[in-house]
């Protein structure tokens, strides 16, 4: 990845770690031949040319970090921009719902996230890392062999223990961070509650400020607890490492004055073996700490390729072409429930929906309406029984296909921080830029006053976290209504899909609203599939066909006149909803 994403930055950083390695050894190595050469009171120009090797050696030194820093970074930048567009493509692909409502995949979803898509890179910087102090500590080992192979191998044993504990606490951090992603979720999400400007109502009106900041605190300090366990322990080893690492230093320098001393070891020699001696530890040091960050984004990056290799939640073959709808959508024997563990939600629906006709969804809370709306946008398979578009059975077409044929008003539909014609525009890219076509579908939602009194009319954002485009004028918060409206004007923008779907469309709408709006979408929905759920039964009473949930089947089925004779669940509903309006008169 780190290659693809820079060959000529990633190709720079690898010739000039190398050359870097290198140079230590190098530098020492000469300086021991012109101390030699002093010492011998050599007057050929040897010495003089060696000290010039020193000097362009010493420039080279001083350059390289820094050319190699900048070309690192810059490689960092491109490969965090094709990891995370690699990242976000795969979460934007995945079709279904259920992966966001699976904690474990949640969890590798913020550590992938929190990596920043930065681990190929860092590992790459990791293994040249530890090529360049294999390089170093190879040059060093080859220079201290050469005067004591004793010491040569005692350095090196030294070291062995740092590269098996910096292993072993690579592997512990990781576990450690994974044990830890609950809790940081946790903490993440009281943090955002403290700072949510939706929240920021019922948090002051019921004084949650305390009780939120208390838990976040709670969850922060079960996590350093936990980091703190583990890097007492990581001070504890090291320390005891790096005792022996020094012990062994100080014998060799001990020894190495006392063979001078004894003339067995000149000058230059004491200087290569002090040098080889801190070379050698520093390299394998460097090389442990390497092998460690190695190891531990190694792991960091096993939650990003769990990500990008997630399989898709929905099993997809998309082997059937969807035509446009010309006869009927049916669920046969329909049962769902959310997972093995949860409770059947539907059990055996069995209704169809014939094109052209408008159907009118209720039923009590909780008894499946919006789960119904799922199955039929294909956020999840049903778990038995099938559903079919003319025939065809929805798990057979592709899903953006089927969804394109689709509009739908969510009950918990969403409000983008964007430009009121965005928030429109959304509902059908292709016209994002089409204002007339924008002013059309919120005339049509009845909002396009409210839009045209706001600051900047279309162009208002509908938000005030951030400053319009020219940083100067604020958005605006609109109200639940207007922002309902919105979000019908954003449906109704892909009006010629097959299906209209409207969950719950006028539940924040004032009454003189709500009988105005239900006018709109009467005349909007005649001849046109549609399926409209409301708790308000006499918005839905003119649909052709009205249907009632309860207990995960289909109760009631019929017009509103057949289901006032039936006298069952309906009818006492809209008695019980009449009787209240005329009680309150
Ligand atoms: N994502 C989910 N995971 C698990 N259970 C869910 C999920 N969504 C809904 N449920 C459960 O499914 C049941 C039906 O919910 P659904 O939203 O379909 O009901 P509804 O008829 O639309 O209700 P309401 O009238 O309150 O909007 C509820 O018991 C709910 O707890």
């Amino acid at each position: 990845m780190a290659w693809n994403a820079g060959p000529a930055w990633a190709a720079t950083i690898v010739v000039l770690s190398l050359f870097a390695a290198a140079i230590p050894v190098v530098t020492t190595w000469i300086t021991k031949l012109t101390l030699d050469g002093l010492a011998a009171k050599d007057t050929t120009t040897t010495v003089i040319a060696l000290a010039f090797a020193l000097a362009v050696l010493g420039l080279a030194a001083s350059l390289t970090p820094l050319i190699r820093g900048y070309a690192g970074t810059e490689l960092d930048r491109q490969i965090s921009l094709r990891a995370q567009d690699r990242l976000y493509g795969v979460i934007g692909r995945l079709p279904g719902l259920a992966r966001f409502e699976d904690p474990t995949f949640l969890d590798h979803l913020r550590l992938a996230v929190q990596s920043g898509g930065m681990t190929p890179g860092q590992v790459g910087e990791a293994v040249l890392g530890m090529v360049g102090g294999l390089i170093t500590a190879g040059g060093f080992l080859g220079a201290l062999l050469s005067i004591s192979p004793l010491m040569a191998a005692l350095t090196l044993l030294g070291s062995l223990p740092a590269l098996l504990a910096e292993i072993l606490m690579a592997k512990r951090l990781a576990a450690m961070m994974w044990t830890l992603g609950p809790v940081e979720r946790r903490e993440f999400f009281y943090s955002q509650l403290l700072s949510s400007t939706e929240a920021a109502k019922e948090v002051r009106l019921y004084g949650l400020s305390e009780f939120l900041h208390k838990r976040m605190l709670g969850e922060r300090r079960t996590a350093n607890a936990e980091k703190r366990r583990l890097e007492q322990r990581q001070t504890l080893t090291q320390g005891a490492l790096r005792a022996v690492a020094a012990m062994i230093s100080g014998a060799g320098l001990v020894w190495a004055m006392m063979q001078a001393r004894a003339g067995m070891l000149t000058i230059g020699d004491v200087l290569m073996f002090v040098a080889a001696m801190a070379g050698v530890q520093g390299a394998i040091g460097g090389l442990v700490a390497q092998l460690g960050l190695a190891h531990q984004h190694l792991l960091l990056f096993s939650h990003y390729r769990h990500v990008v290799g997630a399989e898709p939640d929905l099993p997809l073959r998309a082997d059937q072409q969807l035509p446009p709808l010309s006869a009927q959508i049916e669920l046969k024997d329909v049962w769902f429930r959310y997972g093995p563990d949860h409770p059947w939600i539907l059990r055996g629906v069995n209704l169809t929906i014939p094109r052209g006709v408008s159907i009118g969804l209720v039923g009590l809370n909780g008894s499946g309406k919006s789960t119904l709306v799922k199955l039929l946008c294909r956020f999840y398979d049903p778990v038995r029984g099938t559903i079919t578009w003319d025939g065809v059975d929805l798990r057979n077409v592709d899903v953006a296909d089927l969804r394109n044929r689709i509009s739908v008003v969510f009950q918990d539909f969403m409000q983008y921080d964007l430009s009121v014609a965005e928030n429109i525009g959304v509902g059908d890219l292709a016209r994002i830029g089409d204002r007339h076509a924008i002013k059309d579908a919120a005339e049509r939602a009845g909002v396009n006053d409210a839009v045209q009194a706001l600051p900047s009319g279309y162009d208002t954002l509908m938000t005030r976290s951030f400053f319009q485009e020219d940083e100067q004028s604020e958005g605006v918060y609109l109200s639940g209504g207007q922002g309902q409206r919105i979000a019908i004007a954003r449906a109704l923008l892909r009006d010629e899909r097959d299906l209209l779907i409207l969950d719950e469309p006028s539940s924040g709408l004032d009454a003189e609203a709500e009988y105005e709006l239900h006018m709109r979408l009467k005349k909007h929905r005649a001849g046109k599939t549609s399926l409209l759920i409301s708790h308000r039964l006499n918005t839905v009473r003119e649909a052709d066909i009205l249907v009632v949930l309860d207990d995960g089947v289909v109760a009631e089925l019929g017009s509103h006149d057949d289901l006032i004779q039936l006298d069952g669940h309906y009818s006492r509903l809209f008695t019980m909803q009449a009787v209240g309006y005329q009680d309150d008169l």
